[in-house]
């Protein structure tokens, strides 16, 4: 702030030795110039640097606060909520408040530092002439505040619709196959490209609020310069002022004018920041309505896995006005394999949810060794349990990461550990069978791999006491289904399992089955006891599936007078 004053002395010094007799003055005055000028540079570097280096350490945290403060919601919040708007929150939305609170603070407090002083030392070289110029001030700035507020509003509008269309973006491209199967890729990109527009017509409007606004200070600023001139040169004509004294004043109100500039800017970005802050600590301070990591942790010899449903009501909160479950009992004792059928759509899937604690119950308990699971601590209760669901998604990562992901802490498993873990579920020789062995890529979304069996049934808990399995629904052949069958009946071995079956061998090696419909379980008992009751949904259902799926095996167990029946009804 010192150099146009001390420039103003080099122009006086110059002016007032006509004779040419300041060679001494002028050299020290410019090798002052030039420290204050080394001094000046290097502290904006350092201050460009820091802000820069800080601004990224905040973007940094915020994204990792922000990113497990998402992991830690509940499953019905990830119903209601868009994966892009979470994911625009996380990418562009954390930039944005890094960069408002570092840079634009940075650029903002200097602006404001130049403007003061400028403004005193204005003062300070001429107060007649300072008193003049800043008359103009006051409009200037009520014109910024309406501008910001104006703009901050518009950067909403267009960050919400950003995110929508990210949103599309995400959902269709992700569900690709679904897209391409209807034939709709030309509807969609019509679609997103109508989005795209609404953010370029909103951008447009942005960018002409901008123009008026700096076409209107360029324009302030030039005739505030225009009229120091005007006013300074009377004053220099009645001998108020020297041609020094006008320069530096000339610079300090160039200098101001440029700060006030910055500053509106500042405030603009400023409030852009803390649009986008908003929404970021509204999500971060989110209490997640589940908890996650509280309750009770049971001992060894207290967890023994005997699961018991007592009559639970449930519909998911996206959709409370439709019943899934009234007055659900179900009870699996410890160490047996539970079977559960039932038309598809009835809740069979629900129920493995429930016992994760995805979602709670409307009312109604369930208990493990008589503990209510809400009292249980939920991330422990779950490393206990294995799920293997319908449509398992693998990892794009190797097939050893995608295998160790489901031990309680992946990072220490150990290659022997992967391995044996492999072998027990059949997959050992079939992975060894890839040029990379275990190290291989799954490909993206895991499509190449994800239905396979054994790599599916590889990744569990080692050593869970409770096993929560979805059978596949598609038919594997002959080499395939034993090869499977044999790795699950090392899996459930002396484990609490409850499995949603759909493969004959899996119900008729169950020790109870239980046939689930209209919200609640029907029958509950030995598979043979169950195919025994004439009018019993169980054999409905069986006598269907076996000839749906021209099972002769399965055809041979039911007597030929009921197969008659039967194939009347069907
Ligand atoms: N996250 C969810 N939000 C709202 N409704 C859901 C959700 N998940 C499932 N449903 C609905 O709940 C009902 C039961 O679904 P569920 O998947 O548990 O049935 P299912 O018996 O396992 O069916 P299938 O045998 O076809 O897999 C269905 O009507 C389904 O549309």
């Amino acid at each position: 702030m010192s150099a146009p004053f001390f420039l103003g002395k080099v122009i006086d010094v110059i002016y007032t030795n006509p004779g040419g007799d300041f060679a001494d003055s002028l050299t020290s005055l410019c090798a002052l110039l030039s420290g204050i000028f080394l001094c000046g540079a290097a502290a904006n570097a350092t201050r460009v640097y820091l802000m820069q280096t800080a601004g990224q350490r905040i973007v940094k945290r915020l994204r990792a606060t922000l990113f497990s403060s998402i992991l830690k919601q509940e499953t019905a919040f990830f119903d209601k909520t868009r994966t892009g708007e979470l994911i625009n929150r996380l990418s562009s939305d954390t930039a944005l408040l890094g960069r408002s609170v570092t840079e634009n603070l940075s650029d903002g407090l200097r602006a404001g530092a130049q403007a003061s002083v400028g403004v005193g030392m204005m003062f300070f070289v001429s107060p007649n002439l300072a008193a003049f110029v800043l008359s103009v001030v006051p409009p200037l700035a009520v014109l910024a505040v309406i501008y910001g507020r104006y703009l901050r509003k518009l950067t909403k509008v267009t960050q919400d619709s950003l995110a929508e269309a990210t949103q599309l973006a995400e959902e269709r491209i992700g569900n690709i196959r679904t897209v391409r199967a209807f034939g709709q890729e030309m509807s969609e990109m019509e679609k997103y490209t109508n989005k795209v527009d609404y953010v370029l017509q909103l951008a447009k409007k942005e960018a002409l609020a901008r123009a008026g606004f700096f076409g209107a200070t360029g324009l302030s600023g030039n005739l505030i310069v225009l009229s120091v001139l005007y006013k300074g040169g009377l004053l220099m004509g009645s001998a108020y002022m020297t041609v020094g004294e006008l320069s530096s004043f000339l610079m300090y109100a160039f200098w101001v004018g440029i700060s006030i500039g910055g500053l509106s800017s500042f405030y603009s970005e400023l409030m852009k920041g803390l649009g986008a802050g908003g929404r970021l600590w509204e999500l971060i301070e989110r209490k997640p309505q589940l908890p996650f990591n509280e309750g009770i942790i049971l001992g060894k010899d207290t967890f023994r896995g005997a699961l018991e449903f007592k009559d639970i009501e449930f519909a998911y909160p996206t959709r409370p006005e439709t019943s899934i479950f009234k007055d659900f009992s179900l009870s699996i004792p410890a160490g047996s394999v539970m079977a559960l059928v039932g038309p598809s759509g009835t809740g069979k899937s629900t129920i493995v949810s429930l016992l994760l604690r995805l979602y709670d119950p409307v009312s109604g308990t369930i208990t493990v060794d008589g503990f209510d699971i809400r009292q249980l601590n939920p991330l422990w209760f779950r490393t206990k349990i294995g799920t293997v669901s319908q449509e398992p998604i693998l990892f794009s990562c190797s097939i050893a990461e995608n295998i160790a992901y489901g031990a309680e802490d992946p990072s220490t498993v150990t290659a022997e550990e992967i391995q044996k873990v492999a072998e027990i579920a059949n997959a050992a020789s079939f992975i060894k069978d890839f040029p990379k062995g275990f190290d291989t890529v799954v490909g993206e979304k895991g499509i190449l791999l994800s239905g396979n069996p054994y790599i599916v049934y590889s990744r569990k808990p080692y050593n869970p006491k409770i096993l929560l399995l979805d059978e596949a629904t598609s038919a594997l052949d002959a080499e395939n289904e034993y090869l499977v069958q044999e790795a699950l009946d090392r899996l459930m071995e002396g484990r609490t399992v409850l499995i949603i079956a759909h493969r004959l061998s899996t119900i008729q090696n169950a020790d109870l089955v239980a046939v689930l419909g209209q919200g609640k379980i029907i029958e509950c008992g030995k598979h043979e006891e169950l195919l025994a009751n004439p009018h019993g949904l169980f054999r409905k259902l069986m006598q269907k599936q076996a000839f749906l799926q021209n099972s002769d095996t399965f055809a041979l167990d039911i007597q030929s007078r009921e197969k008659d029946v039967l194939e009347e009804n069907i």
